[in-house]
């Protein structure tokens, strides 16, 4: 299965997080899960929190954050009829809104799963729900808004 990051513009393919095109990053992956998407991610010991064995904040909305874009632009196409992994260049969202939830500790030394449900799509906006669960486990939630760069986007 082809993931959504792989489907991305070169041009836009070189976030930390989740761009094929950045050797150093953490190059997320994110697929379809049903109507939803979902994601997996092992974040390694040096993304520690203040105490060891817990994942740091930022890594919990960086993974959240970088799966609702892709996640966003995999639903704009889908509720425009098209499926992203087979669209030559699909549209590319940023964030603009991410509101996170930190539920609980989130483990490390484990794999972690973030999931997207769509909430809506209202032109270029996109609205999801996200969690973070480790195990059954749902660590962090979040709300998002991803807007569509336009075309003539730097
Ligand atoms: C990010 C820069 C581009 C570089 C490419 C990166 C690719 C890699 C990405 C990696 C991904 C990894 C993930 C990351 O880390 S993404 C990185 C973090 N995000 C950003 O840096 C985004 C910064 N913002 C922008 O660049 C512009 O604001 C964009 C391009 C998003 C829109 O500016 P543009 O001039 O095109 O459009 P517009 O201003 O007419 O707005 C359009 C509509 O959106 C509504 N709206 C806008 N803002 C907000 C808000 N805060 N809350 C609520 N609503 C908001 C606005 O009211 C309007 O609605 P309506 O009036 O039509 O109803």
């Amino acid at each position: 299965m082809k993931a959504f990051q792989d489907c991305y513009p070169m041009k836009y393919a070189h976030c930390y997080g989740c761009g094929r095109e950045n050797a150093m990053g953490l190059q997320l992956k994110s697929y379809w899960n049903g109507v939803d998407t979902q994601a997996h991610f092992t974040p390694g010991m040096q993304y520690s929190g203040g105490v060891p064995g817990h994942v740091y904040g930022g890594m919990i909305a960086s993974l959240l954050d970088c799966h609702g874009t892709a996640s966003a632009a995999a639903f704009a196409c889908r509720e425009r009829g098209k499926d992203m992994t087979q669209e030559a260049n699909p549209a590319r969202f940023v964030t603009v809104s991410l509101s996170v939830n930190f539920k609980r500790p989130t483990p490390q030394g484990v794999e972690l799963c973030m999931r997207a449900q769509l909430l809506g799509v209202e032109g270029r906006k996109v609205r999801m729900s996200l969690c973070l669960l480790a195990g059954d486990q749902v660590c962090a939630t979040a709300d998002m808004l991803a807007i569509e760069l336009l075309p003539e986007a730097p």
